[in-house]
């Protein structure tokens, strides 16, 4: 990381309270903000330049207390043990006492400090208000009121950071006799939380309340995550069936079709352009008409989901059914995130209490999530073709998870400590936000997925021409064809699919396979290797012999189960 003499301000605060929201507003920057505990698992950096002063501004994963208990947790405490010049402690309105208490705990720490009040929406919304000007001349600090959501309070706080920042030889004295201890912050929390009037939105709570219940919250679980299901792949065959594929097909490619033959002789260039493996083809048709749909369905999804307060509840009302496998309820978020991308769902599991949970559900997601990318692809290679097998397929995705947690639960040491899920309210995501967390996913991924795709798809359309591929699938013909029982040429998926997960499965779509291989090729990309770039990330997070134990377990069990399925299909096919 670049090295910068600017000015260092912390911002602090429980789970959930709006810093990465405060973040970006103060940064312009985008880090991801979700409603949820634990989005935000590492720090993110960004400079302010406001009004002439400099200062790197630091958003530091929630924590409750400056006793760590996970390792998002302990990079905040980290981070406050280092130093700063301006610590901002960020209170919940809508959780005040607890806030109250990390105040302390922060105050502690003798660094010039302020505190934001943020969230007095949802406070006033149930009819409540805080003294803040007699609280924070109790404690000795500045506290700012703010809604982040909306930006109000914005400004002042700019002005107040600037202020702080410009006169910190000013210290204002802090109440040294405030001790942090619960009774302390339950005392300044009844003293200073007043309700104001009666008129409390009961509705939306009790709604919240019946969602993590078991009647009705399982039907409506049931519901809700249906529909979301139907929409997501809905909306997804609808742009790529309808808009995209007739607009490259019809439009683009006769282009680049004539183009590429007007200038280029037949010959093994225009082949690696515009031939089997052409990358100008399915360097955009694989990427920008196949998966990128799925993208942008499953994560316009997703992100509402995050923003609603679902995703807790969800966890609560699984908690129980999670448990019988070794999981607890608090595992949903990352699992879910996986089903996007692998990367961030294993960042979101730093947030969970125990390195057991860490690596078990790490494991799940490399093994068994396919990512959207994925989806996508097996979605355009089976929906057509067979329903019954691409239901089939994913139902064989579900018994592997459920049978690798367990397995997991018995052989890796440790327990699962029981999680206490931070329950936040149900909120209305707002558009704005919303629309802004699609986007920088979708950026993410042609900024990083559809480029690697290209490239990869350019190398393999490369060592097609060539015939290096065709060497490749003698090499493989063992394991493909006597085994497996595909085309030879499925041993290219099966070299692409190291590099990204999509790629194990876009290339059977060309090969004229009958259900059974349809359903082996499938459930073989489904184990396979999760892409280069999570083992990275999985050496990086844990280290080099986990990230091997996972690439010897994916390749074998996807090898074994692709084996079996093709005997019993076979098997089956003969009846
Ligand atoms: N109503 C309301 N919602 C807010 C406000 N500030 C933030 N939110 C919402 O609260 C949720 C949490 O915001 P984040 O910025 O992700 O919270 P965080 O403190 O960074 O959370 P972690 O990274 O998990 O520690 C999001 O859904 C925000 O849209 C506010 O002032 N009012
Ligand atoms: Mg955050």
């Amino acid at each position: 990381m670049q090295q910068s003499n600017n000015k260092k301000v912390l911002l602090i605060g429980p789970p959930n309270v709006g810093k990465s929201v405060i973040f970006n507003k103060l940064t312009g920057l985008n880090v991801a903000m979700a409603n949820y505990s634990g989005t935000t698992v590492d720090y993110k950096k960004g400079q302010v330049n406001y009004n002439n002063i400099n200062y790197d501004l630091i958003d530091v994963p929630g924590t409750y207390t400056l006793d760590a208990t996970n390792e998002a947790e302990q990079v905040a405490v980290d981070m406050l043990s280092e130093g700063a010049d301006l610590v901002i402690t960020v209170l919940d309105g809508n959780n005040l006492e607890s806030s109250l208490y990390l105040l302390l705990q922060v105050l502690e720490r003798n660094l010039p400090t302020i505190a934001v009040l943020n969230r007095v929406d949802l406070l006033e919304d149930k009819g409540y208000e805080v003294a803040h000007e007699k609280l924070s001349h109790e404690i000795g600090i500045d506290i700012i009121k703010t809604v982040a959501v909306s930006g109000e309070g914005i400004d002042p706080l700019k002005e107040k950071i600037k202020e702080k920042l410009l006169n910190d030889q000013t210290k204002k004295d802090i109440n040294r006799d405030m001790k942090a201890d619960w009774f302390e912050a339950e005392r300044l929390n009844l003293e200073y939380l007043n309700k104001k009037n009666s008129t409390y939105d009961r509705d939306k709570d009790t709604l919240g309340d019946k969602l993590s219940r078991p009647w009705p919250g399982i039907p409506l679980a049931i519901i809700i995550l249906g529909l979301i299901f139907g929409i997501v792949v809905g909306i997804g065959m609808g742009m790529r069936q309808y808009l995209l594929l007739p607009f490259f097909r019809g439009i683009i490619f006769p282009f680049i079709y004539s183009a590429v033959e007007a200038i280029i002789p037949p010959g093994v260039i225009r082949n690696i352009l515009i031939g089997e493996y052409g990358f100008f083809i399915k360097g955009l048709e694989w990427p920008f008409a196949l998966v990128f749909p799925y993208v942008v369905s499953f994560y316009t999804a997703l992100s509402i989901l995050e923003d609603s307060g679902y995703l807790p509840r969800l966890g609560v009302l699984l908690d129980g059914l999670f448990k019988k496998v070794g999981l607890t309820g608090g595992n949903i978020i990352p699992l879910l995130l996986g089903y996007g991308c692998a990367i961030p769902g294993i960042a979101a599991t730093r947030a969970l209490p125990t390195k057991k949970e860490r690596v078990t559900v790490s494991t799940l997601i490399c093994l068994a999530v396919p990512c959207i990318s994925q989806t996508g692809a097996l979605i355009s290679l089976l929906a057509e073709q067979s329903i019954t097998v691409m239901i089939l397929v994913f139902a064989v995705s579900f018994l592997a998870l459920i049978v690798a947690a367990i397995i997991m639960d018995k052989t890796i040491e440790g327990k699962n400590e029981l999680t206490i899920v931070e329950i936040p309210p149900l909120l209305w995501p707002g558009p704005g936000v919303i629309a802004k967390k699609i986007w920088l996913r979708v950026k993410m991924y042609i900024s990083n997925g559809a480029l690697v795709m290209i490239y990869a798809i350019a190398g393999a359309s490369i060592l097609f021409e060539l015939g290096i591929l065709e060497y490749l699938g003698q090499i493989f013909q063992p394991i493909v064809q006597n085994w497996l029982q595909l085309p030879a040429e499925a041993s290219a998926p099966l070299l692409l699919g190291i590099v990204r997960r999509e790629l194990a499965v876009l290339p059977l779509l060309e090969m004229g396979l009958n259900s059974v291989q349809l359903f082996v090729g499938a459930v073989v990309a489904l184990f396979y290797v999760p892409c280069i770039a999570v083992l990275a990330m999985l050496a990086r997070e844990f280290n080099l012999k986990l990230a091997t134990k996972v690439l010897v377990l994916t390749v074998g069990i996807s090898f074994l189960l692709g084996g079996i399925f093709a005997r019993i299909g076979n098997l089956i096919l003969m009846f």
